[in-house]
C-alpha cells in the first residue's frame, strides 16, 4: 500500500488523514507545527481545536519532522494559501531526489503574484513536477467528512492516470471522488467561491433572506465562471462539484468559516474583530484582495466581488454595497458569448 502523509494539521488536513487511515493507509503522518497538537493527536487521538468531538483513527500520527513526511509516496498539502509558498520551499529542501505525488487541497489565490496554488507549487519545485501534482476540491466541510457523512469531491491533474490514481486512493463508500482534466477551473472554483460565501455571510449578517442568498449564489457563480473562463478554465467545470457544489455548501453552511466571517462583517464587526473571532483561516479575505487587484485593470464585470472588496478593505457600509448591486443598470441574464440560444 502507498505511504501517505499530510502537511497541515488543521481541520482539513486532519480530516483527510483520518479518512485515509480509516481506509487502511497506515500510518498516515501529519505534519503539525505546534507541540500541543503533536501530543494531543498522538496521545489522545483527537484534535479538539480543529475537529471538536471527533475521535481520530489510531493510524493518524502527528510529527513535526519533515524527514518523516518525505518518506511518503503521496503528500497532501492542506495549509492556508498564504503559507503554501513557505511550506513548498521547506519541503523542497528535504525532498532531494524524491518525487512523491503531491495533492493540493488548499483553496486560495496568492496575494502579490495572483497565482493559483498549483502555480505556486510548480514555481518553487519546477515544471517537471507538473505530472506529479493533483488538485482535490469540492463541497467537503471537514466537520462532515470526519464524521463520514456522504460527500463528493473532484480531482484534477494533467495526466488522467494520476487523476485516476488519486481518485482511487480517496474514494470510499462515504467519499465519492470524480475526476476532471480542468486544473484551472477546479482550483478557481474552490478559491473564488470563498469570496461569494463572504458576501452571502454579509447578507445574512444584515438580516436579508433566502432570496438574497439565492441571488448571490446564482450571480456569484456567473462572476466565478466569467473570471474563470478569462483565466483559461472550462465553463462546464463551474457547474460541477468544485464550482456550484462548493459554492452552495459554503454559502449555506454554518461550518463555513468564510460565511461566518461574512456574518460578523454584516453585523458591523471590523476585519480585525472578525479575524480574531473566526480563528481559523477564512481564505476568501485574502483571495478577494488578490482577485480585486488582479482584475482592476481588466475589462471584466465582477460587481459582487468588487463590493465585497470595498466592504472588507475600504470600510464601505455593506447595506450601501447591496443597494448598489441592486440598482445597477438593467441587464440580460445570459452572457453575450452564450446568448445566441437565448435571442428573441
Ligand atoms: N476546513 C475545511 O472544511 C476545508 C478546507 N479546505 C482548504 O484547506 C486549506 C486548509 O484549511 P483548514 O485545514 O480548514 O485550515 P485551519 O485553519 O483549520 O488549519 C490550518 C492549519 O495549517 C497549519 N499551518 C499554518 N501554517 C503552516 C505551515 N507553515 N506549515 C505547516 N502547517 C501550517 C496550522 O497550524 P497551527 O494551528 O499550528 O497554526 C493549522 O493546523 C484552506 O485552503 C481551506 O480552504 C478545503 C476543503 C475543506
Ligand atoms: O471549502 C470548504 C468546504 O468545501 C470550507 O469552507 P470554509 O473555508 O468557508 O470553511
Amino acid at each position: 500500500m502507498m505511504k501517505i502523509s499530510v502537511i497541515g494539521g488543521g481541520s482539513w488536513g486532519t480530516a483527510l488523514a483520518n479518512h485515509l487511515a480509516i481506509k487502511g493507509y497506515a500510518p498516515v503522518k501529519v505534519l503539525v507545527i505546534n507541540e500541543k497538537y503533536l501530543k494531543e493527536i498522538n496521545e489522545k487521538h483527537t484534535n479538539e481545536n480543529y475537529l471538536p468531538g471527533v475521535k481520530l483513527n489510531k493510524n493518524v500520527i502527528a510529527t513535526m519532522n519533515y524527514e518523516e513526511i518525505i518518506e511518503a509516496d503521496l503528500i497532501i498539502l492542506s495549509v492556508p494559501s498564504h503559507e503554501m509558498r513557505n511550506v513548498i520551499k521547506t519541503l523542497k529542501k528535504y525532498l532531494g531526489e524524491k518525487k512523491p505525488i503531491l495533492v493540493s487541497t488548499t483553496k486560495g489565490i496568492e496575494e502579490g503574484t495572483h497565482m493559483r496554488m498549483s502555480q505556486v507549487i510548480i514555481s518553487e519545485l519546477g515544471e517537471e513536477w507538473v505530472e506529479r501534482l493533483a488538485v482535490l476540491s469540492g463541497p467537503t466541510h471537514a466537520e462532515e467528512v470526519s464524521r463520514q457523512l456522504p460527500s463528493s469531491c473532484v480531482v484534477a491533474a494533467k495526466k488522467k492516470e494520476l487523476a485516476e490514481l488519486v481518485q482511487d486512493i480517496f474514494m470510499s463508500p462515504t467519499l465519492r471522488v470524480y475526476i476532471n482534466p480542468d486544473i484551472i477551473g477546479v482550483e478557481l472554483g474552490g478559491a473564488l467561491k470563498n469570496i461569494i460565501a463572504l458576501a452571502a455571510g454579509i447578507a445574512d449578517g444584515l438580516g436579508y433572506g433566502d432570496n438574497t442568498k439565492a441571488a448571490l449564489i446564482t450571480r456569484g457563480l456567473t462572476e466565478i465562471a466569467r473570471l474563470g473562463v478569462a483565466m483559461g478554465a472550462k465553463m462546464m467545470t463551474f457547474a460541477g462539484l468544485s464550482g456550484l457544489g462548493d459554492l452552495v455548501v459554503t454559502c449555506a453552511s454554518m461550518h463555513s468559516r468564510n460565511r461566518r466571517f461574512g456574518i460578523l462583517i454584516g453585523q458591523g464587526k471590523t476585519l480585525e474583530e472578525a479575524t480574531k473571532e473566526v480563528k481559523q483561516v477564512a481564505e476568501g479575505v485574502r483571495t478577494c484582495r488578490a482577485v480585486y487587484e488582479m482584475t482592476r485593470d481588466m475589462d471584466l464585470e465582477l460587481p459582487i466581488i468588487t463590493q465585497c472588496y470595498k466592504v472588507l478593505f475600504e470600510g464601505k457600509d455593506p447595506e450601501i454595497g447591496v443597494s448598489e448591486l441592486m440598482t445597477r443598470g438593467a441587464k440580460h441574464e445570459i452572457e453575450e458569448v452564450a446568448r445566441d440560444d437565448f435571442e428573441w
